[in-house]
């Protein structure tokens, strides 16, 4: 890494790697630990070394763990509720000190809340590895006829519909949220913290819903118990964001359905 980040003179990174799975970190934390942490150490110890210091990472409002009202400012209160929700908080720690023993470090914590969607040319999508453990992922899976039925995960959450309701970000608008806090911290040289979602909630239903309005397909679904480690509700006020970046969430959950179904619809099988 000292290499690359010498050869090609890199001025700022974007941190982007680390696994992602609240299920799997629970059955496996060493996992999760060993791969977040120490691969976030190695690249920071690296950066050190060639005197880069300007970083974007990849946070989440996991750290945010239950929230006690939504919509979240980025004042809230931190907790886990998991270990990858740990990993995400310990990281955000280490780059506070980072800053803090070293004012030429600069770093933007961004906290995603649900990205979802494709690019709009089908060409670049997700591709879980097996049964997808998120939302968007299994529904198209379902109206593609590759899984029988959608489980919902709870409908006595005290919501208007009695489902899980989140902040659905499209992927466009997470990859130009990065854009801007790459800019503000060449610009500036401050460090910021800032959730990057709508500011709007979805409940599942809903999601499903506009789903079908946008496919056309239909979506089986039927109401399972709630899923460990779920919260009712979450998501972000994005006022800070929009302040500090300039950077708003324009695309909307049916443009986000609509382009997450035409990536299935050309790559059934994903990257495979
Ligand atoms: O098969 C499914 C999958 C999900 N859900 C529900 O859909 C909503 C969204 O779930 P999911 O897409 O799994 O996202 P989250 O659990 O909200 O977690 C995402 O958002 C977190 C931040 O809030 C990140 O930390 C995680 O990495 C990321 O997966 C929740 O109410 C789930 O209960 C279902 O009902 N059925």
């Amino acid at each position: 890494m000292v290499y690359v980040l010498r050869r090609y003179d890199i001025a700022a990174v974007m941190h982007f790697a680390g696994y992602k799975a609240v299920g799997e970190s629970v059955a496996n934390p060493l996992k999760y630990y060993r791969n977040n942490l120490d691969s976030t150490l190695g690249l920071l110890e690296a950066m050190t070394t060639v005197g880069c210091q300007k970083l974007v990472f990849s946070s989440s409002a996991t750290v945010y763990g239950d929230p006690a009202t939504v919509p979240i400012t980025e004042d809230f209160p931190r907790q886990h509720t998991n270990p990858y929700g740990h990993t995400k908080l310990m990281i955000e720690d280490m780059l506070a000190a980072s800053c803090a023993a070293n004012p030429a470090w600069a770093v933007a914590v961004l906290r995603y809340f649900n990205p979802v969607g494709a690019h709009p040319s089908g060409l670049i999508g997700e591709s879980p590895n097996g049964i997808p453990n998120n939302l968007m992922p299994y529904i198209t899976q379902v109206a593609a006829g590759q899984r029988p039925q959608l489980q919902v995960f709870g409908d006595d959450y005290d919501t208007p519909d009695g489902t899980g309701v989140r902040d659905y970000i499209h992927v466009l608008d997470l990859a130009e949220g990065h854009v801007a806090a790459l800019n503000a911290l060449l610009q500036s040289g401050q460090s910021l913290t800032v959730n990057l979602g709508s500011g709007r909630g979805h409940s599942v239903l809903d999601v499903v819903r506009a789903f079908e309005l946008t496919s056309g397909c239909a979506v089986p679904y039927q109401i399972m118990p709630r899923r460990p480690g779920d919260v009712a509700q979450c998501y972000a006020n994005p006022g800070l964001t929009y302040q500090l970046l300039g950077w708003t969430a324009h695309r909307t959950l049916e443009e986000m359905c609509g382009d997450a179904w035409r990536w299935q619809g050309l790559n059934p099988n994903g990257y495979q």
